[in-house]
Parts: structure tokens; sequence; C-alpha cells
């Protein structure tokens, strides 16, 4: 019999007052997306896909269904322990019960660009641990590493209604099964294999990016007769809950490195609300999340809209890129021996 999402919730818990705090805040969170997905099913408000004439703090033209799912998910955070809430489509962080113990980071509607193509999108959230500290100097809440996060993960409105969960000891994956009235657990903990012959990136960018990636994924391209040696695939679905979840269930690498163009030296993900608590799930899962050099989750950020560049999936992998980036002259694939116009390929 798998187990409900309360349940776990409640084993979770135990009875340590901030970890049940989180749990409740995660069963907010979970009524939310069903409302959310309920919505979308429905069509999503009267023209769910349209942009507004707004943008949001990062600069994207907001959708109308951005800007229902910040609406929905800030009611879950208000009747949850939050003290603070920072959204993706609000330009400040959001003070909500000031006695409050956690700190809420969303990003209410992930892949936007998909909205009206009935591509799966998806909500990632994060939660922090709020202190008198952070009363005293808000915007400081914030700007605490991925590490600190007490709970993360992310829905995914796709073909099912999913619940990705790490509260720290692993990661699970939740189903809504309306026939059992809520979330089930699915296959037990998340496990991404080391190694992989996937990879994830919006390749239309290649000629804006450093030299090192174009390498990364030359050599991928080359596959079987070149330096890898074998046959890689590629998906890339634009919104980054669905490939993360495809890299959880069967490895892969996702990247979104900084490019040359204008605003994307930093790439497009944002630490505090993609990239940490994606970060979070990847690790608890066996996988590691990096942004090329440094691990996400020692990153500290600049602030609640701060960007990163970003590599995650299997470890041995992301492990690679970083000395693509490192060190490529290092690199024995690219050495003459093995290079494309060496003696064994020429
Ligand atoms: O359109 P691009 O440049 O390929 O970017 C796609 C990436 O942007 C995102 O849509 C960013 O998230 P938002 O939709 O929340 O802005 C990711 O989900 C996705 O991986
Ligand atoms: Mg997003
Ligand atoms: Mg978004």
């Amino acid at each position: 019999m798998p187990s409900s999402l309360d349940a776990y919730l409640q084993s979770a818990a135990g009875a340590d007052p901030t970890r049940e705090k989180v749990a409740e805040t995660v069963r907010e969170l979970a009524a939310a997306a069903v409302k959310l997905r309920d919505i979308i099913i429905a069509g999503g408000g009267d023209n769910p896909g349209s942009s507004r004439e707004a943008t949001n703090a990062g600069g994207d033209v907001q959708k109308e269904l951005d800007v229902v799912a910040d609406r929905v998910f800030l009611e879950a955070a208000k009747a949850s322990a939050i003290a603070f809430y920072g959204s993706e489509e609000q330009d400040e962080p959001v003070a909500l019960d000031p006695a409050g113990t956690l700190a809420l980071a969303i990003d209410p509607l992930d892949g936007s660009s998909n909205i009206d193509t009935n591509v799966s999108v998806g909500t990632i959230f994060s939660i922090l641990p709020a202190t008198d500290e952070h009363r005293a100097d808000p915007a400081s809440v914030f700007r605490q590493p991925g590490s600190r996060q007490l709970g993360a993960g992310f829905f995914i409105y796709g073909p099912q209604l999913l619940l990705v969960l790490s509260l720290g000891n692993g990661t699970s994956v939740f189903i809504f099964s309306p026939a059992a009235g809520g979330f089930v657990e699915l296959n037990g903990a998340a496990s991404i294999p080391e190694r992989t012959s996937e990879f994830a990136i919006n390749a239309s960018n290649y000629r804006h990016w450093d030299p090192q990636i174009r390498n990364y994924i030359d050599d991928c391209l080359a596959g079987a007769e070149g330096p890898r040696e074998r046959e890689f695939n590629m998906r890339w679905i634009a919104s980054m809950v669905a490939d993360g979840y495809r890299i959880l269930v069967r490895g892969g690498i996702f990247l979104y490195p900084g490019d040359a163009r204008k605003g994307y030296a930093k790439g497009r993900l944002r630490l505090v609300y993609e990239a940490n608590p994606v970060a979070f799930c990847v690790e608890n899962a066996g996988g590691l999340a990096t942004d090329g050099i440094n691990r996400i989750l020692d990153i500290v950020p600049e602030g609640l809209h701060a960007r990163t560049p970003l590599a995650f999936g299997s470890r041995r992998e992301v492990e690679r890129v970083g000395r693509y980036i490192a060190d490529p002259a290092a690199l024995s694939e690219r050495s003459p021996l093995f290079g494309k116009r060496s003696l064994f390929r020429a």
C-alpha cells in the first residue's frame, strides 16, 4: 500500500516543531497545486498564455497564468507559518505572519513559455528558516545559501500531477490520485544514475556560449566517433521541472550556462527559487548540481532574484562539465591523440 503524502509528512516531522511547520507548509502547497491544476485543466483562466503589459523582476513578460499561480500560492503561504514570501512574480519579498518561523521562495509557474502549447509546466518551492535576525533585515532571509533549506521540491502539471519533495533525507515522488483523495508516494526514494548519455541544453544558444561549453557539447554530439566513444541523446522541454523529473527517473544532465547575450552572463535561471530547490532534490537523490564549478547549495545569493549558471543531474557528468570549465587544456579527450584530426581519427 503506497504511503500518502500526509503519512509521509507526519512521520518526517516527528515531534520536532520546526519540521511540523515545514510539513504543514508542504500540505498547504500541495492543496494549492491541486487548485492550480484544476485551473489549468479548465483552460487556465480567460487567456492563460496571453502576455500582460507587466514584466517581472527578472525582466520576463508575465503571462496571465504566472499571476494566477502567484495568487494561489501566496494564499497557501498565508495559511502556513510563513514570515516571508519571495516569488519570481513579486519584485520584493512579501512580509506575512510576523510570528512565522519559515520563509518560502517560489517560482509559481515554471516553464511559462509552454503555457499556450499544452506542454508540462510546474511550481518550484524552497522552504528556509526565518529568524529574528531576518525580521530585523528582511532582505537577508533570501540571502541564505541553499544548504540551509529545510525542505524543497517541485510540482509538475503534466499528464500526471506530481510532487518531487525532499526534506533533506532522500527525495521522494508523489502522484496526485483523485481516487485516493490526495498525493500518494510513487516508487520509493529517487536515485539518479551516476552516469548518463543524455543531455539537455537549449542548443540555439550555441554561438553565445563560452568555448568550454561548446567543447563539452561538441564532444557529446560527436557520439561514437568522438572522444566520448558513445552515442548521446538530447532532450530540451524548456520546463525545468519536466527536464528535472526526467533526470530523476533515468539520469541525464541539464545545462543552462551563462552566455554572451545581454543579461545572460549568469544564464537564465534564478538561484533562490529555481536552482536551489532543484539542487536540493537532485543532491538528495544522489546527483550533483553546480554552477559549473561551485556547488549550487554553497552559493550565497546576492538577493531574491539573483541568477546562476546551472548544471545538474548525473554526478559523473556534472563533474565532467566542471573539468571542461576549470581546465579545458588538461582534458585527455581533447589531446591530439584523441582529437578529431588525430592519428586515430584522421
Ligand atoms: O526558453 P529558454 O531560454 O530555453 O529557457 C527555458 C528555461 O526557462 C524556464 O522556463 C525559466 O522559468 P520561468 O518559466 O519560470 O521563467 C525554465 O523552466 C526552462 O528550463
Ligand atoms: Mg522557472
Ligand atoms: Mg516562473
